[in-house]
């Protein structure tokens, strides 16, 4: 099995449950396997034939899947075919009732109207299995219920002894048994796998639908495409894909659309040069969900809340599939959530519609989620998640904003039980507003206290929060026919026992990015995963990424040539792994996980050769040997129990900590737009360490040349001029102590770090040349010590190298002014973003000259709602240069601080 696997697939190892359920198929017994998108289920079934020699019949729900996968199989030099209308090789019923095919694919429609001598003749050749694949689509409770699947028993009929097997991503119990009972299965082997997909990270955030929101999204899926990364994004109606279409055009951005109103040729078109990558975005409606099988797409944008859970779950799944980091964002409406009539009116009975709405509210809920998104989607399929925070959703990466919102809850929970409690959220809210409409009027409940005492926040905060609410059960929705209403449940009702109009227990509650939208009267758009970018080239270095990019080129060329995808003729895995090891012989090409035989004999030479071409260009050696750890596919990130880092800071840290670069590297990292600061690089690393994140404080007093002999140095000073300012500090010491090092030794101090791992100062440091590991202890001083204390640094004692082989020191002086000034360093330590201490002001005569920082500038912007130009910056933060404003622009538009539109610059 391992060697077919090997020699077909390039895979050296089954992944999890495989091996067992082709075992368990050869052994001719029915199989029903529920497995996460991407795990490995299509190899379940294509297994068999070729180890069998006989042919598996696959049941699939759309010819572009179909022949995506034929297209797929053959580049791995296994028979495969496909029978529809839309097939046009006449020999290929023929061909396949003879036997001649491995895999055999065909519509259900289709499997239904072949002959029974099609089928006697193909069980006389040879047919060892028949998969159903989506095999959800059998059940009436399932999402995409499919007639023509429920007739699929009837070959039970003209296949006798043959096994047949149920795959399909999404299943809940009912779902699994309506497949048992429909395929007619006898004592199946069940295979229940997890749906975690561990290389997805999860996000949601508010749209308010309007242009500056649609600009900020086609700006970022530019970012996307300009890395080549393919993107989908769904809409939940036509005009919405068209609009975000017209959009990318209009910014000069190649896209593809596809949408059920769309030709069938123009769809099959679009499809065609998506997966080819002849552009890298595709805007679709749902028309496209299961009929995509491109394992490379690194991100799925849903705009609007889908219309279930279920479905958000198989959409964004057909993200990532093949193991790399990817990125799944919604953006949701409100307006959203008024869809559900639509939605429902697809239902024939009463049970449907329940149905319906009950996955529609599962979706609604995972959008006003504050909680961890991995583990409500988990548990909504059943399946028990342990942690609380997975590390790798927005909600368990960003910062939460949590405040007390007693007041605010009291007064719209007290608003909903003295109206009754049997109406939508809409009346409570409005009488909160104040409205006067007719139906409040003719209620009385103007009359109420609570009328008009909650007009400052606009309606859908009150909602925002009403969500907030019911998700923590003060509050509990409940449906009559379509219709939702709210009361208090419970525990609100305890919550208003214990308040009065004057005073009210705490209750803090995060801001959802509704709510502080809505309060701050912006937009708010999505971040989008800026900071995951970069893991696509994960564990390569600069010349190593710049090898796999032409690798991607060569790969395009041989997919043109031989007319396919560039993933059927290899994985962006293996190629990774090719760019890594760069083999020279075809043994060793052949060694690479993902490498098949095929692919070996067709174009093993021609990449051999490319490879030691590129290799010789770029002054790379060939064969090398990568540790298994930059080979394997990891999880997005994790995230040590850390909510309130950023996702650039929280990369920053990853990438030095877990992923070992150095500040350079971070700060040049391939994967980014544009290059950042080593000193941003380090301040982010700092920020991480404050917030708790583990940092081999050894290895980074290393790279930033603190010695033991510094540190104490430090310590010294700081004993006689305090740490209350960097500057004094500074001052005392031998000019080349950084002011980072400095910062580091103070934060190590406050956080109780010992000095003991550090470098006793050989190499680096600015230290007297104290040959052994010794620490001069507080009492006995050394001659640098002497010399700090006294202000008369005498520089001839100091090794040459201060900075040691860190790039840091070369202009460390104006970026340490710029970043550290002569603040406070209590603010410094706390991380003074967005402070208005933090901005620093120099007196030069009368005139107060004010130096740009990343807080100063943000801060600063804060009091301009229509943005401010590049000019007036420059004239505002006079004690800066140009060129440092304009970096400190790009970082923090890169960062998704700040954004730019006709060069004015506004706060996000
Ligand atoms: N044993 C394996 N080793 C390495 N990669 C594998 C292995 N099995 C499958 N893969 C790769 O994983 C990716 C997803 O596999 P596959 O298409 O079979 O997933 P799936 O479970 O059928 O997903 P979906 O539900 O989306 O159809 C493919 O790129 C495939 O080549």
């Amino acid at each position: 099995m391992e060697s077919t696997l090997k020699e077909y697939f390039g895979f050296s190892k089954f992944r999890p449950y495989q091996k067992e359920i082709v075992e368990k198929i050869l052994d001719g017994k029915d199989s029903l396997v529920v497995m996460a998108t991407g795990s490995g289920k299509s190899l379940c079934y294509q297994v068999p034939p070729l180890i069998a020699k006989k042919t598996t019949v696959v049941i699939s729900p759309l010819i572009s899947l179909m022949q995506d996968q034929v297209m797929a199989l053959k580049q791995r030099g296994i028979r495969a075919e496909y029978l529809s209308s839309a097939q046009t090789n006449r020999s290929a019923h023929g061909n396949a009732e003879s036997g001649q095919y491995d895999v055999l694919y065909m519509t259900p429609e289709k499997a239904c109207v072949l002959t029974t001598s099609f089928w006697s003749r193909l069980l006389i050749s040879g047919i060892c299995l028949l998969a159903v694949d989506e095999a959800h689509c059998i059940s009436e409770w399932g999402h995409d219920f499919r007639v023509e699947y429920k007739q699929l028993g009837r070959l039970r009929d003209v296949l006798p002894n043959v096994p047949f097997v149920g795959l399909t991503a999404t299943a809940t119990e009912k779902v699994r048994s309506d497949i048992i009972s429909s395929l007619k299965m006898k004592n199946p082997h069940v295979t229940i796998g997890s749906f975690d997909r561990e290389n997805l990270f999860y996000g949601v955030k508010y749209s308010d639908r309007s242009s500056a929101f649609m600009d900020e999204l086609v700006k970022e899926i530019s970012k996307y495409t300009n890395s080549r990364s393919s993107t989908i994004v769904y809409c939940t109606t036509v005009k919405d894909a068209e609009q975000i279409f017209k959009s990318l055009n209009e910014e000069g951005i190649e896209a593809g659309i596809y949408h059920g109103q769309m030709s069938n040729k123009a769809r099959e078109e679009s499809h065609r040069a998506f997966i080819r990558d002849e552009f890298y975005v595709m805007v679709a409606t749902i028309a496209f969900g299961m009929g995509i099988d491109k394992p490379n797409i690194r991100h799925v944008i849903h705009y609007g809340c889908p219309k279930s859970l279920e479905s958000y779950y198989q959409e964004s799944g057909r993200c990532g599939r093949d193991g790399i980091p990817s990125t799944c964002w919604l953006y949701y409406a409100r307006s959203d959530f008024a869809k559900a009539d639509f939605y429902c009116s697809e239902a024939r009975t009463a049970e449907q519609r329940k149905a319906i709405m009950e996955s529609f509210m599962a979706a609604q809920r995972y959008c006003m989620l504050t909680t961890c998104r991995r583990k409500y989607l988990l548990e909504y399929f059943g399946e028990k998640y342990g942690s609380v925070n997975c590390g790798t959703c927005d909600n368990c990466t960003n910062s939460k904003n949590e405040s007390d919102m007693s007041r605010e809850a009291f007064l719209l929970m007290a608003c909903i039980k003295s109206c009754g409690g049997h109406w939508g959220l809409n009346l409570p809210v409005d009488v909160l507003r104040g409205s006067r409409s007719k139906k409040i009027l003719d209620a009385q409940f103007d009359k109420l206290p609570f009328h008009g005492l909650g007009k400052e926040m606009p309606a859908n905060w009150w909602k925002a929060l009403a969500d907030q609410l019911i998700s923590r059960d003060y509050l509990v929705e409940t449906f009559r026919d379509m219709y939702k209403t709210v009361r208090v449940g419970p525990k609100g009702v305890d919550f208003l026992n214990s308040c009065s109009p004057d005073h009210q227990p705490p209750l803090y509650l995060p801001s959802t990015s509704e709510m502080v939208g809505d309060k701050k009267g912006t937009d708010v758009v999505g971040d989008a995963g800026d900071g995951f970018a970069p893991l696509k080239f994960e564990g390569l270095s600069q010349a190593e990424a710049q090898f796999y990019k032409m690798l991607v080129e060569e790969r395009m060329k041989i997919a043109k040539k031989t007319g396919t995808a560039p993933y059927a003729v290899c994985g962006d895995q293996t190629l990774r792994r090719i760019a890594l090891t760069r083999p020279s012989t075809r043994a060793r090409l052949a060694n690479i996980d993902g490498v098949n035989q095929h692919f070996l004999n067709t174009h093993g030479d021609c990449l051999l050769q490319s490879i030691q071409h590129l290799s010789k260009e770029m002054n790379l050696a060939l064969d090398g040997e990568p540790n298994t750890e930059t080979l394997t596919p990891r999880k997005v990130i994790t995230v040590p129990n850390n909510k309130r880092l950023l996702p650039a800071k929280f990369e920053a840290w990853k990438m030095w900590q877990e992923d070992g670069l150095t500040v350079h590297k971070i700060a040049n990292f391939p994967g980014r737009a544009a290059p950042i600061k080593e000193n941003t690089v380090i301040e982010y690393i700092l920020e991480a360490a404050r917030e708790g994140c583990a940092i081999d404080w050894t290895r980074f007093c290393e790279e930033i040349g603190l010695t033991q002999q510094i540190f104490t140095n430090v310590q010294h000073v700081v004993l006689k001029v305090g740490k209350e300012k960097l500057k004094p500090i500074k001052t005392e010491l031998p000019e080349e102590v950084t002011y980072t090092q400095i910062k580091v030794c103070l934060l190590m101090q406050e956080m109780g770090t010992s000095a003991e791992g550090i470098s006793s100062g050989h190499h680096h440091g600015c230290g007297v040349d104290r040959s052994s590991n010794e620490v001069p202890k507080l009492s006995e001083g050394s001659d640098l010590l002497c010399h700090a204390v006294e202000g008369r640094p005498n520089r001839e004692s100091l090794v040459d190298n201060v900075n040691g082989g860190s790039s840091l020191g070369k202009s460390e002086d104006a970026v340490s002014d710029l970043l550290f000034g002569s603040e406070n360093t209590e603010q410094l330590l706390s991380g003074a973003d967005g402070s208005p201490n933090s901005r620093k002001r120099q007196k030069v005569g009368q005139i107060a000259v004010v130096e740009a920082t990343e807080s100063s500038i943000l801060h600063w912007l804060e009091n301009f709602d229509d943005g401010v130009s590049l000019s007036d910056l420059l004239e505002h933060f006079s004690g800066s240069k140009e060129e440092a404003i304009v970096d400190l622009l790009n970082n923090l538009e890169g960062e998704f601080s700040i954004f730019r539109k006709n060069d004015v610059y506004k706060l996000m």
